[in-house]
């Protein structure tokens, strides 16, 4: 295989990542190299990176970066982004297959395609909502760390968290400011009861079926849009009965189709759209 440095670019909802095949780079994914490549200025610019490797679970497994190196168990743009290159590309021609990702193994589906034949809109099975303490994980005692005070900076914030195979922390609100979640996201990220960090989201419940949400993500900061965002601010609403199990996420980038089964098991409906592909420079690996 021609180890070319083949990426594309792609978007949900304006969260943006690059994807790139483990067999056709020949450089190693170094947290400087994800640092830069993830720049807007120095590099391509985006909020992540995804990397295809083969399984041994699954039909196809994912790695995914979050623009400061890190690596992330779970991202729902992320994996449409991913599933919309593996169909796009050739990888698969059947309309379901499953990806394994290091917050556990997903079920997705094209559910529709684009004038060019391309996939549109992709469903993914995204796994439970998990309320457990521990394996979110959050520093406490208590069992599920739900409607909780936490003191962050000069304010008091009332917070609930869950997993979604990656970590979150629900707040609910009753007005949304882009300034309030910028200052105090990155504090909440990594406030001491999160050892792993922590995304977090600011909700605004509309209706039993829809809610607004603002996003600070954990490693890669102010998003338009994020999928497991949505997928746990969706968990938390259901568990504290504010809203039934068929919702509409709305965030800036634009809207995700959540239900929740009794069982707690998610899916996620929502767009991609590619943006460019290209290969990338010898000068930017040097
Ligand atoms: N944009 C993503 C979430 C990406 C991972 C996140 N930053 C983390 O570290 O957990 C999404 O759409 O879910």
């Amino acid at each position: 295989m021609e180890k070319n440095n083949f990426f594309v670019k792609s978007h949900g909802l304006g969260n943006d990542y690059i994807v790139l095949d483990s067999d056709k780079i020949d450089f190693e994914l170094t947290q400087d190299l994800i640092k830069k490549i993830c720049d807007v200025h120095y590099g391509i610019g985006s909020d992540g990176i995804l990397v295809k490797y083969n399984s041994d679970v699954a039909d196809f497994k994912l790695r995914i970066f979050n623009p400061d190196g890190s690596e992330a168990e779970k991202s729902g743009n992320g994996l449409r982004i991913f599933c919309k290159f593996l169909y796009d590309y050739g990888y698969i021609d059947k309309e379901e297959f499953t990806v394994e990702t290091k917050g556990g193994i997903v079920k997705a589906k094209i559910e529709e395609k684009n004038r060019f034949g391309k996939a549109k809109i992709i469903t993914v099975d995204m796994g439970k909502a998990i309320f457990n303490a521990k394996q979110i994980p959050v520093n406490t005692d208590k069992e599920e760390f739900m409607s909780e005070k936490i003191t962050v900076g000069d304010k008091e914030f009332e917070v609930s968290c869950v997993s979604v195979g990656n970590p979150h922390c629900v707040i609910i609100k009753e007005n949304l400011d882009e300034e309030e979640i910028k200052k105090y996201g990155p504090m909440i990220e990594n406030h001491p009861l999160f050892p792993n960090r922590i995304n977090v989201q600011f909700v605004k419940p509309i209706s039993r079926n829809e809610a607004q949400i603002l996003i600070w993500e954990r490693g890669a900061g102010f998003t338009y849009a994020s999928g497991s965002s949505s997928c746990g601010v969706a968990s938390v609403l259901v568990k504290k009965g504010l809203t039934d199990r068929e919702i509409k996420i709305k965030m800036i980038g634009g809207e995700l189709k959540i239900s929740i089964d009794e069982d707690w098991n998610i899916k996620m409906t929502g767009e991609v759209q590619e943006i460019c592909s290209g290969y990338i420079s010898r000068e930017l690996l040097e």
